[in-house]
């Protein structure tokens, strides 16, 4: 399968390169970066630390996409929405891992798949995604005498909060309970708040060093709590994630698939 990273000399970029290379059946055939990045002209294999691949980092996608199968997707929202819109044209996989995706965002890349096959998800692991299933069991189990806290903690970098995979586990939770998270999360807590509505989901969010990755879904009842737990200690199965979901989407139909399509979850 012919590959392209875009936000190529990213953090997840470069292990995205790097994942493409050891991976059989892959191969990468562009990265890209925005306008006046210092990574433009340089070689993708050099940026991402295994040797050169012959591939110049550009910032023209179009001719690009249009000579490739797929294209892998951890950059910002007004990126990706563009880039959508690009792989929609050029009929190709877009598997979507950005994360910070408002309402208008999600339903532009509806739009795109109509044409393109875009695999979204606020995480791409194993872990986080079977994590999701457990959480929704629980949250069906015990109902709203349990309360639902979410923790999660990047690292210093990070640039959105909640963390996708916070609003991932979330909606499962949500989900689990039959409600609609849109109308009893609560973000953030500050002053004199009252006490907590029984049925509210709470988010916590913690920034600090090199965290790659933590999330703890808690269910805090009359005397006892559960934790769930996962902890990310390598970006590599992110990019292992994506890889994988670029490999299942390339015969599927045109359509909006997540994480859990890809498993069989
Ligand atoms: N779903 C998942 O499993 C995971 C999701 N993520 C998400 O992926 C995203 C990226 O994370 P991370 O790699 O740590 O972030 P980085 O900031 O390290 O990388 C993002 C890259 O995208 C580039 N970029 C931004 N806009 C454009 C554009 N218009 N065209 C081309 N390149 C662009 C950035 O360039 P510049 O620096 O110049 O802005 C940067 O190189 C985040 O939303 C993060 O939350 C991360 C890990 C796992
Ligand atoms: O920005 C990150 O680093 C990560 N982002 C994703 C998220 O927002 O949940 C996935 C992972 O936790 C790392």
């Amino acid at each position: 399968m012919r590959l392209v990273v875009v936000g190529a000399a990213g953090r997840m970029g470069r292990i995205l390169i790097r994942t493409i290379a050891e991976t059989e059946g892959c191969r990468l055939v562009g990265a890209i970066e925005r306008s006046g990045s210092e990574a433009l002209e340089h070689d993708a294999g050099l940026l991402a630390g295994i040797g050169l691949l012959e591939v110049n980092v550009t910032d023209d996608p179009l001719p690009v996409f249009a000579d490739a199968d797929g294209v892998l997707d951890f950059t910002a929202p007004a990126a990706t929405v563009a880039f959508a819109a690009l792989a929609a044209q050029a009929r190709i996989v877009h598997v979507v891992g950005t994360t910070g995706l408002q309402a208008d965002d999600f339903t532009r890349l509806e739009a795109a798949a109509r044409h393109a096959r875009i695999v979204q998800s606020g995480n791409m692991s194993v872990g986080v995604n079977l994590l999701a299933g457990l959480v929704r069991k629980a949250a069906a189990t015990l109902g709203e005498e349990f309360d639902i806290e979410i923790a999660e903690m990047h690292h210093r970098m990070k640039v959105d909060a909640p963390s996708g995979t916070a609003l991932l586990l979330g909606e499962a939770a949500a989900a689990g309970r039959q409600i609609s998270l849109a109308d009893r999360s609560v973000r953030s807590r500050d002053g004199h708040t009252g006490a907590r509505q029984s049925g509210d989901i709470g988010f916590a969010s913690l920034r600090g060093g090199t965290v790659v990755g933590e999330h703890t879904v808690m269910f805090a009842g009359p005397g006892e709590r559960i934790e769930l737990t996962h902890r990310a200690e390598d970006r590599t199965l992110f990019a292992r994630g994506a890889v994988k979901a670029a490999l299942w989407a390339f015969d599927k139909k045109p359509g909006y698939y997540t994480m859990a399509d890809v498993l069989g979850f």
